[in-house]
């Protein structure tokens, strides 16, 4: 597997007016490879989201370097998903999807087929016409997912993407990501505040310590690929999702 990205030593200070300057990442390195999927878990405020969004290429003010086996080109070759879907309430689902695809020199055909085949990849093609405040909360972060992917971006960023969902719907969401990663092996780095999601989905978990945030430890997930919900049921998930738990203590 090639080295696809790589976190040198990073930190960052925010700097705030008038009180206290926090320092939300202290020396951080961490590679990632091509095809990956790595989950990043940690106590709340020891800097996931802003790793990701340095990541993201939203917050370049850092000491450190981030270095990409090929650079992304700026806007395109990043997918972003939120907590919330952040879905524009005005636009068709296949609207919200087509999003960024039009008016970058792609027909219209090329686009309405583009957006089909995404759609179905979620099951979701029958609510091409659909508004979004017409779907489910699954619905909506299912859309935002294809979404993301429209552009075909190298990487996958995810910041909690199933955290507001019941748990059910939270575990066919889960499913509906590997199924998309087995498709697409797409890089993808996921926040979670889940030790059972991080160990479900990833190949590997980044264990991050309280603030100022650090890497605490890094695991290989010693899970088979292929996974499904047969995989919650092995002696190996419990006693790995186990583990993470008291790391995160
Ligand atoms: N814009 C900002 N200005 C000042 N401090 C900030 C800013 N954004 C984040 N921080 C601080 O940086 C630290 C890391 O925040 P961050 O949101 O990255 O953590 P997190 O691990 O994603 O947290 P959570 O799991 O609660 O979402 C926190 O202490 C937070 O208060």
């Amino acid at each position: 597997m090639t080295q696809f990205l790589s976190v040198s030593d990073i930190t960052k200070v925010y700097k705030a007016a008038n009180r206290q300057s926090v320092t939300a990442l202290d020396d951080v390195s961490l590679d990632i490879d091509d095809g990956q999927i790595i989950a990043l878990i940690g106590p709340s405020g020891c800097g996931k989201s802003t790793l990701l969004r340095m990541i993201a290429g939203l917050d370049d003010d850092y000491q450190g370097e981030i270095t990409w086996a090929t650079p992304p080109k700026p806007g395109r070759d990043i997918g972003f998903v939120f907590q919330e879907h952040a879905l524009l309430p005005w636009r068709t689902v296949q609207r919200n999807v087509a999003l960024g695809l039009e008016g970058k020199g792609a027909d219209k055909a090329s686009v309405t087929a583009r957006v089909a085949e995404l759609l179905a990849m979620v099951g979701l093609q029958d609510f091409a016409n659909s508004y979004p405040s017409e779907l489910s909360g699954g619905m909506r972060q299912r859309v935002a997912i294809v979404r993301a992917l429209a552009y075909n971006p190298q990487i996958l960023l995810m910041d909690e993407p199933f955290g507001a969902l019941d748990a059910i719907t939270r575990d066919r969401l889960q499913d509906d990501l590997l199924r998309i990663w087995e498709q697409t092996k797409k890089t993808i780095v996921l926040v979670t505040h889940s030790v059972e999601e991080a160990a479900y989905l990833a190949d590997r978990v980044v264990v991050m310590s309280a603030r100022p945030g650090r890497i605490r430890a890094i695991h290989d997930v010693p899970l088979p690929r292929e996974r499904d919900q047969s995989t919650r049921e092995l002696p190996e998930f419990a006693h790995f999702s186990n583990m993470l738990r008291g790391q995160l203590a």
